[in-house]
């Protein structure tokens, strides 16, 4: 037996699969997708097996492989297909790939411990050396046992191989409290407390009406009887309660309640979308379908009734969310419907958590993954259906090597699966809904809400109309007014500020004015180091004026004011309020996403003011109120981008209001009222929005009607790395190509932040038509400027970057 090999060395030479010979005895632990050690030069490389052949082209003897990583095979063969289209597609190291693929508790140093499950049978195979041991360090049963031994007992469940992180402590522990008193006991006490210790006497109030609860963890005691430590302490003392320490069971839905929540009969729109798209589940056809639905549309109940079609088939079903909508909102909905057989992974869990959900999807025992971007390599057998929720999101695409989006992914497996893929969105991706336009994916429109409401007003305040000293605190009496009607109803307010991005830029506050690039149709950033505009596309730069230059008023001023500042304007404003404040400070901490929202969904707080992070997925039906502190944050960002991911957002966050019976509103205060995005927002028209930016779009040579490619060059020697990008721009250079609006270079630029770690980045950002040609040149770039990586000069490739910088 021979395996092919790809090591675990991210260079252009070892890019390809080496041959190794399988040493007999090995042959039945050794699987496609196996990770093993195996010599290569003189070291010992880790590399995982793509092929399993009884040819090879190598003249000579093979080397045997070194040694067996895993008995579980973490990748499978569709898998390791698919990570060769990625290498090649992304033009990045096949390498790359298969490590992202993989659940990255395998990255960490962790120690392999044999589960001995059949003692009476372990004995029997491996001999009287066994001492009865419940488990054994893997390596002391490699020394005395071959690898297909290992392997056999494996299959027949006499053993199991389990994977612990070392330096990290893998179970965690809890206090939990409980009571050795019985009723009559508690009664007891309750008769010897004084009136007066009403905390003393909570606690075994507590545990008297509670009888059927063996025991609380401590923590929530504390919150639910508001008692302290110290009170705590002293019924311990008097022998009321005891502590004790319980593990935390690694699962992930644990604190989701489990109700069961049966299917909704579907509406009209609802019911059209799912037979459509049922057909394609029932005959197994690797359909595209993008769902255009309104907020509120109901686009979720589609989607589980859709997987529940897929599961009755006995196929597996893939649910991709956006990593911030991933709230447990989003999970309970799920687990409600379907119970059992889920598998949730998202960032929020540690990586013994990932991994376990892994295991439970490779041993078939989730058949449902919902997660973020990384679970589209989620290792489901047999998928019968991939969904791509809120489709337009930038999270979707990866920032580092591999640089994928999950959409292409998701395309591909649902090809090989012979699989539907969904994608909804209320505002989709210019890209998909262009694609839809001309017939690859297939479009349906949800247009009314599934509460039979219309879509809420949208007032739109002008900022420049509104007096500056008014605005000392960014909120116009028209916005102060609506939120103080709501407090007065006890109805619920959603805020947008979102500030996001060390950049700021700069707004005229008398006539909106912002300073654009003369070349590029984008706005300058502020930079405070050098206290210039710069254009993040071209290298045009001028002073940070002193008066506006179209107006001449003095009132011009770099523009940016964080949630924190508003939360603080409110509180002053409205001190009957509460605010609940969501942003990345705030929400650091593990779990206290959802803590903030359960704060706000259960009448806790009044207000919910955060960044975009709240703008979607939120289904609260006490809010009537939307309001956008300042739209033009994420409008005059300096990319092409902008306009459709305000538009997005705008649109998304209006969509949180009047979702349940109340009627809802939306104020947006902007500066630039006349913008067609706001224009497009103000009446929630995403299909003429399209058709203009298209048009933008076109005019600019911008996606969809061009690819999208961003060279970055880095070194720590500033002038090695621009001399380098000079040079490649001369070598893709092509006036021929460019004479038929073919091929356009943009740069060399400097990055953003010019310099990161000591390197210096410089940036060719190449708009193409022809994907063929442009891959080939660029193919050959990363091979001729392998050898300038010894010289500490690299060359990156981002094919469609979603920012750039
Ligand atoms: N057919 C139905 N009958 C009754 N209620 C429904 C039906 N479909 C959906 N709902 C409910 O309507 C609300 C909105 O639906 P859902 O959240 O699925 O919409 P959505 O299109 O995904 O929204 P958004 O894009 O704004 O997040 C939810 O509370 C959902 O439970
Ligand atoms: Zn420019
Ligand atoms: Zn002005």
């Amino acid at each position: 037996m021979i395996v092919k090999v790809v090591i675990d060395i991210p260079a252009k030479q070892v890019n390809r699969s080496f041959d190794y010979a399988v040493p007999k005895d090995w042959e039945s632990a050794i699987k496609l997708g196996s990770r093993v050690q195996v010599p290569f030069g003189n070291m010992k490389r880790t590399g995982f097996v793509v092929d399993i052949t009884d040819e090879t082209e190598f003249n000579g003897k093979l080397k045997p492989i070194h040694s067996i990583m895993d008995y579980d095979v973490f990748l499978n063969e569709e898998l390791i297909e698919l990570s060769d289209y990625l290498a090649e597609y992304l033009q990045c190291f096949r390498i790359s790939v298969l490590q992202a693929m993989l659940p990255s508790l395998l990255k960490a140093k962790y120690d392999a411990i044999v589960q001995i499950h059949d003692p009476v049978q372990f004995s029997e195979k491996v001999g009287s050396w066994y001492q009865n041991e419940t488990s054994i360090d893997r390596k002391v049963l490699e020394e005395r046992i071959s690898p297909n031994a290992i392997s056999q007992l494996k299959k027949e469940n006499i053993i199991s191989i389990e994977y612990q992180v070392i330096n990290q402590t893998t179970q965690k522990t809890k206090t939990m409290i409980k009571t050795n008193l019985n009723k009559d006991q508690l009664m007891n006490a309750l008769e010897k407390t004084s009136q007066r210790s009403f905390k003393q006497r909570a606690i075994l109030e507590y545990f008297i009406n509670n009888q059927a609860i063996e025991s609380i963890e401590k923590s929530t005691l504390m919150t639910e009887l508001e008692v302290s430590n110290a009170t705590i302490n002293s019924a311990i003392d008097k022998e009321w309660i005891t502590t004790f320490k319980e593990m935390i069971y690694r699962d992930p839905l644990k604190d989701v309640s489990f109700q069961t929540n049966s299917s909704k009969t579907l509406l009209a729109e609802q019911q059209n979308a799912y037979d459509l798209i049922s057909q394609s589940v029932d005959n197994k056809q690797a359909d595209t379908y993008l769902i255009e639905g309104v907020t509120g549309s109901g686009k979720t109940e589609i989607y589980l009734q859709l997987m529940d079609r897929a599961l009755q088939q006995g196929k597996s079903a893939l649910l991709l969310v956006p990593e911030i909508s991933l709230t447990p909102q989003m999970v309970e909905r799920v687990v409600s419907r379907f119970q059992t057989g889920i598998a949730v992974l998202h960032s929020g869990l540690s990586i013994t958590e990932k991994y376990d959900e892994w295991q439970r999807i490779i041993k078939g025992e989730a058949k449902i993954v919902v997660g973020a971007r990384s679970s589209i390599f989620a290792p489901l057998e047999n998928i019968g259906i991939i969904i791509i929720d809120e489709e337009h999101e930038t999270t979707y695409k990866q920032s580092d090597n591999p640089r994928y989006h999950a959409r292409d992914v998701a395309r591909w497996r649902s090809e090989y699966h012979d699989a539907p893929l969904i994608l909804g969105s209320a505002t989709p991706s210019l890209e998909s809904r262009a694609r839809a336009q001309v017939g690859n994916y297939h479009l349906i429109h949800l247009e009314n809400r599934v509460n039979q409401m219309p879509m809420p007003p949208v007032d739109i305040i002008d900022m420049t109309q509104v007096e500056l000293r008014e605005t000392a605190n960014e909120l116009s009496p028209e916005l102060i007014e609506k939120i103080q009607d709501r407090l007065d109803k006890k109805e619920q307010v959603v805020l947008l500020q979102n500030r996001r991005g060390y950049a700021s830029y700069l707004l005229c506050r008398e006539c909106g004015f912002i300073m654009q690039c003369p070349r590029c149709d984008i706005s300058l950033t502020y930079h405070k180091f050098d206290n210039q505009m710069k254009c993040h596309y071209c290298d045009y730069h001028e002073p940070l004026p002193t008066q506006c230059p179209s107006c001449q008023s003095p009132h011009i001023r770099t523009h940016g004011i964080g949630t924190q500042k508003v939360a603080e304007t409110l509180e002053e404003i409205f001190p009957e309020a509460k605010v609940t404040r969501m942003d990345n400070d705030t929400t650091r901490r593990k779990g206290q996403h959802q803590k903030l929202l359960d704060e706000f969904s259960s009448g806790q707080s009044n207000i919910l003011l955060g960044t975009q992070m709240i703008a979607k997925g939120l289904d609260f039906e006490n809010v009537t109120l939307v309001g956008v502190i300042n739209a033009d944050t994420a409008l005059n960002l300096p990319d092409f981008r902008a306009s459709e991911r305000t538009f997005q957002l705008l649109t998304q966050v209006s969509g949180r209001t009047g979702r349940g019976r109340l009627a809802g509103e939306v104020v947006i205060q902007t500066y630039n009222p006349e913008h067609y995005v706001i224009q497009f927002a103000k009446t929630h028209d995403y299909e003429n929005f399209f058709r203009f930016e298209m048009k933008r779009r076109h005019l600019t040579n911008y996606p969809p009607y061009y690819f999208t490619t961003l060279l970055t060059v880095s070194s720590k020697h500033q002038g090695r790395a621009s001399q380098l990008a000079y040079d490649l721009k001369a070598q893709l250079y092509n006036p021929e190509l460019e004479r038929k609006e073919q091929l356009y270079i943009i740069g060399p630029n400097r990055n953003n932040i010019s310099k990161i770690n000591n390197y210096y980045y410089f940036n060719l950002l190449l708009k193409y038509k022809d994907k063929t040609t442009i891959q080939r040149q660029l193919d050959d770039i990363l091979n001729n400027t392998q050898q300038k990586a010894t010289q500490g000069v690299y060359v990156n490739i981002n094919h469609e970057p979603q920012y750039f910088s």
